[in-house]
């Protein structure tokens, strides 16, 4: 079986971070681990507390998973601060897993900040070039390049920018768009556009982490990017077509749809 590792925070309603990640792994049949970065008191309507585990706790799950285990692909998500950011550049450089998704996760959709803004720095000099593919959505894409992006063109010039820190591609994810939701990719030579169509709902708590998830997984199992990226799209479009309403707030993406039914 393939593995996947995911490096997140640890959202204690579940439809994000690493329980919306190993959720999505194991509907890709992918066998799930994870390295908790931080702990967020969380639910549909919002964050209420962040707290996050040492470097030294960091440090000591990689390092029982990588002594001990293959990892097919790693997705990084939510990791707040510049010292744990460090550490796991640190494991990864020595490690070096053949596939890292990297989400640099930021604010939650709520609005509450999941990076320290001193550690932005350090996400962009120390794991942005270790990734193999970076997914940030078009807030993200704007703070990271400090460029107003409103449209396409402003997407390709943020994917490009972002390239030049080092990563091996970008995709930078539409969901924002007032139009239809396309991700564009920058690979170094050439950009490509992966179309959407909006589903309306208010149900979208999730969607960044199970479409790098998805990602993750594809690429464990073998896909190209090209391929991974075309079916994650197709898995996030269902998992969003299938959300549901759960708690006051923002419900969560469904990600077993396919075994129980359209509705759940
Ligand atoms: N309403 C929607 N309909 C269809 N696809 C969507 C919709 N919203 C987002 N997507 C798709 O979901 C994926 C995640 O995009 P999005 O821009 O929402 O990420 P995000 O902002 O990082 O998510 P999160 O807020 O969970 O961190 C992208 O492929 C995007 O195109
Ligand atoms: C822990 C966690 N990671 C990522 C997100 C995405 O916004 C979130 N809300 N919570």
């Amino acid at each position: 079986m393939k593995t996947a590792l995911t490096i997140a925070g640890s959202d204690s309603s579940g439809g994000a971070g690493i329980q919306a990640d190993l959720k999505t792994f194991s509907a890709h049949g992918v066998f799930g681990m994870s390295v908790i970065a931080s702990v967020t008191a969380q639910n549909t309507q919002g964050v209420t507390a962040v707290e996050d585990m040492s470097p030294k706790i960091i440090d000591a799950q990689l390092d029982a998973i990588f002594t001990d285990i293959k990892v097919d692909a790693v997705k990084i998500g939510m990791v707040s601060n510049s010292d744990a950011i460090k550490v796991i550049a640190d494991k990864l450089k020595s490690y070096r897993p053949r596939h890292v998704v990297l989400d640099p996760v930021m604010v939650s959709k709520s609005g509450y900040d999941l990076l320290q803004p001193d550690a932005k720095q350090t996400l962009i000099s120390d794991l942005i070039p270790l990734a193999g593919v970076v997914t940030p959505n078009l807030r993200e894409a704007a703070v990271l390049t400090d460029m107003r992006i409103e449209g396409i063109e402003g997407m390709e010039r943020a994917a490009k920018a972002i390239y030049h820190m080092g990563s091996a591609s970008v995709l930078v994810k539409g969901g924002h768009l007032k139009e239809e939701p396309v991700d564009i990719l920058y690979d170094g030579s050439k950009l490509h556009h992966y179309k959407g169509e909006r589903i309306h709902t208010k149900n979208t708590h999730g969607t960044g982490c199970t479409l790098s998830s998805a990602i993750a997984s594809n690429l464990a199992k073998g896909l190209t990017l090209d391929e991974a990226i075309m079916e994650a799209k197709r898995y996030i479009h269902g998992a969003i077509k299938n959300s549901f309403s759960l708690g006051g707030g923002v419900g969560p993406t469904n990600h077993f749809y396919q075994w129980f039914g359209e509705r759940v």
